[in-house]
């Protein structure tokens, strides 16, 4: 079984992730994408990041009718932050039959040769790079290994979601009705 990890702080769950780890599901040569909830990402500050488990709850609830996703809290019962080689190290020692492919938005590329042994990422795994909006990836170091997958770009994030409900602005059909109605009967991100 070949298996596509979207990582992510899914802060929140958006219409952008779902497309994306979709998209990777059922047009590549892909079995199945698992959505990676991460508490912490090292990288990011942790002053606008939502609890884990409402973020992770959120992502449940948005995928719970697609049976190409699945989604993960393998990080939750792991070291903070969360650092994506030692998650794949234990995903595939927890399924050695598996094959996982790292799947990341273009915008992670830059800052990729940036994180914990990214060369043993390459070495062990493939990478499935979704294009995205104001992405700069030229410069970068030589990566074997890495596939840029041709694919509709979404122009959403979870940032300009955020910022909506400060502003009291609709979220409608930037991520799903269950999610939005979660964030406000939560009342998340105010
Ligand atoms: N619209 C999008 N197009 C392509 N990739 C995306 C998109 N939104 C998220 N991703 C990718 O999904 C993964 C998880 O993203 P993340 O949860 O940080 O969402 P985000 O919208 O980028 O959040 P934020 O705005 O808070 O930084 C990352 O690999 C990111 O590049
Ligand atoms: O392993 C690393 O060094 C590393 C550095 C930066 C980001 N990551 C992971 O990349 C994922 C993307 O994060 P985010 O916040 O953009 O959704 C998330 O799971 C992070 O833990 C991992």
């Amino acid at each position: 079984m070949k298996v596509g990890l979207l990582f992510g702080s899914f802060n929140p769950i958006h219409i952008g992730h779902l497309i994306l780890a979709n998209f990777m599901a059922t047009n590549t040569d892909l079995d199945t994408v698992w959505l990676v909830v991460s508490p912490q990402n090292p990288f990011k500050p942790s002053n606008t990041l939502q609890h884990e488990f409402d973020r992770l709850h959120m992502a449940r609830l948005a995928i719970a009718d697609n049976p190409n996703l699945g989604v993960s809290n393998i990080e939750f019962s792991m070291p903070k932050p969360s650092y994506t080689i030692d998650t794949l190290t234990y995903l595939q020692e927890k399924y050695p039959s598996y094959e996982f492919v790292l799947i990341m938005g273009e915008d992670n590329l830059p800052l990729f040769p940036k994180w914990k042994n990214y060369e043993r990422i390459l070495e062990y795994h493939k990478v499935y790079v979704y294009p995205r909006t104001g992405s700069i990836t030229t410069d970068l170091p030589d990566m074997p290994g890495i596939t840029f997958v041709k694919a509709p770009i979404l122009d959403i994030s979870a940032t300009f979601i955020r910022q909506c409900i400060r502003e009291e602005k609709s979220i409608k059909y930037l991520l799903p009705d269950e999610v939005a109605e979660y964030i406000k009967v939560h009342r998340l991100y105010l």
